[in-house]
């Protein structure tokens, strides 16, 4: 369990994270979104000690990070996977952590073993792609066994297969009773990995909750309808809040009212439907959606000038 309340961070005139409260609650996975800068890193170094809230507070497992006796059983913590004594082996760095915490060697064995490291495990770690390291990152945050894990961009340089390892790892932590905390800017991948969803913007929150009530809350169901009266039907339909888009003669997509509604109003008139199908919004459109006022760094689309390549 991760409790954060009016938790801030100022870097001189930079307000990083500004008086946010939150609880992540054990048994579930959380999936922490926001653009780049909006303040992830720093909130999760803030539960984990690295950095000093400028007011507010952070508990994990019930205590400040620094007053648990053991850390390294109570939270396993992925934030930077290349802050890794480079002239180490995999092995020789586990080992090293797992000695400060009288772990058995036989764990570190296990964690390897999890990580799919084991064919690397001598090799330096100065050597090791950006996969190699965020497995071996994993592997440290696992290696005490701990309720709670914070996992800063974990699949971040993995492989597909790896990217799949994770989501099961992750969703296993979690039915065993533990907190798992993890940030991604892979859209469909949180969709598919994460129960509930904390979305943050220049450092404040925009949304919280259970995946499915975030996308909807943004952008309620589309409904797919289909009849041979699809014209007739639309105008029935029209109202202020509602928006109809895609029209063609068989069909239109509505948003703004549920599909049941549609159905008796196609009901109430003898109108004959083909076809009625909500369609979910993406998690990806509902994010785009709800950050949209708080992305610092935009990009700007590449338009080629006169007397460049054709
Ligand atoms: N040590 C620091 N000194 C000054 N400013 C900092 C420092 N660390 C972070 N910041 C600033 O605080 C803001 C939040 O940064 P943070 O790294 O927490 O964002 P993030 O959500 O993790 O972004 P990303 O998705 O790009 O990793 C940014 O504007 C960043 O430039």
């Amino acid at each position: 369990m991760i409790e954060a309340h009016e938790l801030t961070k100022r870097y001189g005139e930079k307000v990083a994270v500004d008086h946010i409260s939150f609880t992540i609650a054990p048994g579930s996975v959380t999936g922490f979104l926001g653009p780049n800068g909006a303040g992830k890193s720093t909130t999760m170094r803030m539960v984990v000690g690295l950095d000093r809230p400028t007011a507010g507070s952070v508990s994990v497992n019930g205590k400040p990070y620094a007053q648990h006796r053991s850390p390294l059983n109570e939270v396993g913590v992925l934030l930077d996977a290349k802050a890794v004594h480079s002239g180490r082996s995999a092995r020789l760095h586990l080992r090293t952590m797992a000695a400060t915490h009288g772990i058995s060697t036989r764990r570190v064995d296990e964690v390897i073993e999890m990580t799919g490291l084991a064919g690397v495990a001598r090799k330096r770690v100065g050597g090791f792609s950006l996969g190699m390291g965020q497995r071996l990152g994993i592997a440290a945050a696992m290696l005490g066994d701990p309720r709670t894990l914070i996992l800063d961009e974990p699949v971040n340089g993995l492989d597909p297969e790896g990217v799949q390892w994770v989501r099961h790892l992750v969703r296993d932590l979690a039915t065993e009773g533990r907190t798992v905390f993890l940030s991604s800017h892979l859209m469909s991948e949180m969709a598919q990995t994460a129960d509930q969803l904390l979305v943050i913007g220049r450092g404040r929150i925009i949304t919280a909750g259970p995946v499915q009530e975030v996308i909807d809350s943004v952008t309620g169901a589309t409904v797919r309808v289909r009849s041979p009266r699809a014209t007739a039907l639309a105008e029935l339909l029209r109202g202020d809040d509602v928006t109809i888009t895609a029209a063609e003669p068989g069909g239109f997509e509505l948003h703004g009212l549920t599909a049941q509604r549609i159905g008796e109003t196609a009901a109430a008139h003898g109108i004959v439907l083909h076809e009625l199908s909500p369609r979910s919004a993406s998690l990806e459109e509902a994010y785009m959606s709800l950050t949209q006022g708080a992305v610092e760094y935009h990009s700007e689309p590449i338009h080629p000038q006169e007397g460049d390549l054709r």
